[in-house]
């Protein structure tokens, strides 16, 4: 075995250079990228920016335009049986039989795997509150999503491909889908889990990575994003400031001046230094707390709110400021 095929076979995913066009269209862009054992990999981007591509050039749905995807080794296009042995795929809209009830659907699955996961599929559909006697048909959006759950999982695969798993699911079945993605690496599995949000998978991912307009624009580990996490300072003063006063400061991020007032967001490196240019000035009124780490994603990376609004503005120019390219 080559050096570079050994280190294909350690890692779960390696993406080179995986390029998708559609015509005149880049829908993927050059992206390169590994996801090792026991690694939940959160894969965020607003509508558009190519992730259910990437998914689809990762299950061997698609024929990259250049570059490679594998999946232990496995060229995901031209060895896709094999992939799909070891992967378990929650599409973001899934495709049900409507007659077939979840047993039925289980039973389908396992005969195509050629092994009865039928015990594994009730232990984890009694976990999720899923009633695995109904057709899908008469099954709601979120019950759908966890019969698609159910029938990625059943099989224990070593690589979860997971596009927006979440998506119309409470969030206490929520919690119980992230217990069972955390006994899944436990046991050495991986994941991939695509959302246009952090705070679906923030509680589960160990790196995250934005890709926009078909570019992976920073890969970063969760926990560093969280030591980065920014406070939100607000002040109001005796007299008027300018936005000049505090834009020097290193870190300082977001600063909107409104006559007497101030309102910026900051690293905890920064709070010294800014506090010193505050209190230069006569304070009436000071507040400063930890802002939610999703607000510090916002602002880093420019991303959609949960809510669907666009980040503000300064979001946006510093978008990619930090973080670094994948390799
Ligand atoms: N089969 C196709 N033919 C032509 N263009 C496509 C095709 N599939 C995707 N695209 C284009 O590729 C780009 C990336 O689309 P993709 O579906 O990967 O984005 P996404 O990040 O999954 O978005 P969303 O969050 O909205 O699902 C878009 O510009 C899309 O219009």
């Amino acid at each position: 075995m080559s050096p570079e095929a050994r280190k294909d076979a350690q890692s779960m995913v390696r993406l080179a250079g995986l390029t998708k066009r559609f015509g005149r269209n880049t829908a993927l862009d050059d992206v390169t990228l590994t996801i090792g054992s026991g690694e939940v990999f959160g894969y965020l981007g607003p509508n558009g920016a190519g992730k259910t591509t990437t998914i689809r050039l990762l299950m061997g749905m698609l024929r990259p335009t250049s570059g490679t995807a594998s999946v232990l080794g496995m060229d995901t296009w031209r060895e896709s049986r094999g992939v799909h042995r070891v992967v378990g795929y929650v599409p973001g809209e899934p495709a049900l039989y409507d007659r077939l009830t979840g047993h039925q659907h289980v039973a389908y699955c396992a005969h195509l795997r050629h092994r009865d996961d039928s015990g594994r599929a009730a232990e984890v559909a009694d976990r999720l509150e899923l009633d695995l006697g109904k057709p899908a048909r008469t099954l709601s959006r979120g019950n759908r999503q966890k019969l698609a759950i159910v029938l990625a999982v059943m099989s224990r695969p070593r690589l979860l491909v997971l596009d927006e798993p979440t998506s119309g699911i409470d969030p206490l079945v929520q919690q119980v889908f992230h217990s069972i993605l955390r006994e899944h690496t436990a046991g050495g599995g991986s994941a991939l889990f695509s959302s246009h949000v952090l705070g679906e998978v923030e509680r589960v991912a160990d790196r995250i990575g934005v890709v926009r307009g078909g570019k992976l624009v920073a890969v970063e580990r969760l926990q560093d994003l969280a030591a980065r996490s920014l406070h939100r300072v607000r002040a109001r003063f005796a007299g008027d400031v300018s936005v000049a006063e505090f834009t020097g400061v290193p870190g300082v991020r977001d600063v909107l001046v409104d006559g007497r007032t101030l309102s910026c967001n900051a690293p905890q490196s920064a709070l010294d230094a800014l506090l010193k240019r505050v209190s230069a000035r006569e304070v009436e009124d000071f507040e400063c707390s930890e802002a939610p780490l999703e607000e510090t994603f916002l602002s880093y990376y420019g991303m959609d709110r949960a809510d669907g609004s666009a980040a503000p503005g300064p979001a946006e120019r510093a978008a990619g400021a930090v973080g670094h390219r994948a390799g």
